[in-house]
This record gives C-alpha cells, sequence and structure tokens, in this order.
C-alpha cells in the first residue's frame, strides 16, 4: 500500500493533508490546528515513526499547520443511539447560528432517518453544476443537501459500504463556498459509516446529544470516544428531553432523570452545553418545519445560548 494511504488509514488519517516521498525522504504535511503543544509534539512523532517504519525511508520530515482550513468550518452532531433528538437539535442549531450572523449549511448525513428535509421544511430535490450538489435553501436561512433529497421520500435507506459513503462524500462535496459553517447531522451510533464519513468530512469539532437516562449515555460515551480516535475535538454534550412541566398541573417531572449528561461530561472531560426540555411543543413545530429556534420563546432562546456556547468552544479549539 503507498504510504499516503497507509498513513491515511492510520489513527492520525484525518489529520494527514500530503505525503511526498523523494529519495527516501518523506515529507508529510499534517493538520495541527486545535491541537495543544504536547499533542503536536505526539502527532509529530506518531507520524514519524510510522513512515520510518517502511522500507527505505531514510528521513522524515513532518510540517504541522495550524491554519484554519480555508472554506467553511465543520460541526458534527452526533449521538451513540438513535433517537435522542440529534436531527431536531441540529437542525434547530444551523438555523441559531444563522441567527447569530454566520452563513450556515446543513448536510444531513443520516442515511438511515434523514429528516432533515422535514425540520427545515425542504422539498425541493437539489439542482446540479456538472456532478457537484447545489445546496437547496430553506425558509430559515440555512442551506440543505440531504441524502432524503437524493432517493424518493419513505424510502428505506439499506445502504452499506460504498454506496453510502459515495453518496454523502457527494453532500460533502456540494457547492458550499461563501458558507462559514456547515452543520452535519450523522447517522445515529459509531459504526464504519460514521467512522470513515468523520475521516472525510474532517469536522472541525463534535457536538454530542444524549438523552438524560443512563443507557442513552453509555451510547454517547461511545460517540465521544469515536471522535477522540479521530482526532476531532468533541466541542461538548447537549442533554436534550432532561424535563418536563406538567400542561396539566404544571408540576415539574423529570421521565429519564435528571443531571445525568451533566455529571457524565464531567466525568469524561467534555464541556456540558446545555439541557432542553421534552416539549411538546419544540416537537411539533420541529416536525412542522417551523423550528423554534426561528421565532421568539424559550426554545429559541435557548438554541441561541447554544449556539453562542458553541462558537465559544470553536474559538478554545481552533487556538
Ligand atoms: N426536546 C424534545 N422534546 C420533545 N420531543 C423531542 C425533543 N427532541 C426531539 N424530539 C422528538 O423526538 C423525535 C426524534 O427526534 P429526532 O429525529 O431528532 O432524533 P434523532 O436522534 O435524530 O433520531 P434518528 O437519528 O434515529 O433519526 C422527533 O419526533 C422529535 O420531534
Amino acid at each position: 500500500m503507498p504510504l499516503e494511504e497507509q498513513l491515511g488509514a492510520g489513527p492520525d488519517g484525518a489529520r494527514v493533508r500530503s505525503v511526498r516521498v523523494k529519495d527516501g525522504i518523506v515529507t508529510v504535511l499534517a493538520d495541527g490546528s486545535g491541537l495543544g503543544t504536547a499533542e503536536r509534539n505526539t502527532l509529530e512523532q506518531r507520524l514519524r515513526s510510522a513512515a520510518l517504519a517502511e522500507p527505505g525511508v531514510r528521513d522524515v520530515r513532518v510540517a504541522l499547520t495550524a491554519v484554519k482550513q480555508t472554506g467553511p468550518t465543520l460541526i458534527a452532531v452526533g449521538s451513540g443511539k438513535g433517537g435522542v433528538g440529534k436531527s431536531t437539535v441540529a437542525a434547530n442549531l444551523a438555523v441559531a447560528l444563522a441567527r447569530l450572523g454566520k452563513r450556515v449549511g446543513m448536510i444531513d448525513a443520516d442515511i438511515y432517518g434523514p429528516s432533515q428535509p422535514t425540520l427545515l421544511g425542504v422539498h425541493a430535490r437539489p439542482e446540479a453544476e456538472g456532478k457537484q450538489l447545489i445546496p437547496t435553501p430553506s425558509p430559515h436561512g440555512v442551506d440543505l443537501l440531504s441524502v432524503g433529497q437524493l432517493v424518493s421520500a419513505g424510502h428505506a435507506l439499506a445502504w452499506r459500504g460504498p454506496m453510502a459513503s459515495g453518496a454523502l462524500s457527494q453532500l460533502v462535496e456540494g457547492d458550499w463556498k461563501g458558507r462559514d459553517i456547515l452543520v452535519i447531522d450523522l447517522p445515529p451510533g459509531t459504526g464504519d459509516v460514521q467512522l470513515s464519513l468523520v475521516q472525510k468530512s474532517k469536522p472541525a469539532g463534535a457536538v454530542i446529544v444524549s438523552t438524560p437516562q443512563d443507557l442513552s449515555l453509555i451510547d454517547a460515551t461511545r460517540a465521544i470516544d469515536l471522535f477522540r480516535k479521530t482526532n476531532v475535538p468533541v466541542l461538548g454534550l447537549i442533554e436534550n428531553m432532561a424535563g418536563y412541566d406538567c400542561p396539566h398541573c404544571g408540576q415539574p417531572s423529570d421521565p429519564f432523570g435528571q443531571g445525568g449528561a451533566e455529571a457524565a461530561a464531567r466525568v469524561l472531560g467534555v464541556p456540558f452545553l446545555g439541557r432542553l426540555p421534552l416539549s411538546a411543543s419544540l416537537r411539533e413545530a420541529s416536525d412542522a418545519g417551523s423550528p423554534p429556534a426561528a421565532g421568539d420563546g424559550p426554545a429559541a432562546d435557548a438554541f441561541r445560548d447554544l449556539a453562542q456556547r458553541i462558537l465559544a468552544q470553536l474559538d478554545t479549539v481552533a487556538a
């Protein structure tokens, strides 16, 4: 296997930008953005050892860029399991980021249940220029490319390996120029599809959505591991469906427990970004294609606060 592919498939693959070999001297250019000095040294040493292990290699030069990639900043939204509200949170965060003045795109890579066309109220198929897809504008200021736009409505996407990867690459490689931020709604879980998508799209950071109960948090831990393995900084954990105010008696209750995600975030060493209550109005508005983040009220405020915290975390990891 050529050295470039070998390093690309290794644990630091997501950071490798180019590999040149000349007269036994290997020059590796890797993305060092978001890493502290110790992490940069470790990355450099790992790349050096991996290249030196190859027969015929006499010397290795590793250059780490700290410069931000040109083009939009990618934020992956993931969850360890399905149904925790990842897509709903991703759609509302994208809208909240747009309201903060960012030019935002949404890549709906959830091949198991692409719901962004519904959540963002986009029903048109994307245009294309040659082979490049043109994102479709939504009424809420967020442009969209979704796997759901590539297949007819209601079709179960039983895609595997290369087919899924091919479709997902098309979304990531769409015409996103001029956008500041792309939110990627990942498929739930931590399998190969998620891994290769993260490696390919190289997000600047990841947000994990979890519900408060233990089982969901165990899965969220796996999602955090996936991002750590691929050198993607975890921007934080959002606890969704946290508490519930009874519409009849007004009493608050916590059907899934309370404070679990915040405690788990502390133990796992990732920022806790905030919690969103279980809310019938949030579900109804989101599912009807009117993300509450686009309106006024407590839900819009909550998503604006989350979006601001995410931007602050992005600044921290990029520093
Ligand atoms: N805070 C909330 N309160 C009430 N309902 C919610 C909340 N968050 C999400 N939901 C609802 O839960 C359902 C599942 O949400 P969503 O599709 O966003 O989950 P998901 O984690 O993306 O699932 P999957 O990845 O399996 O598609 C939706 O009907 C959504 O409206």
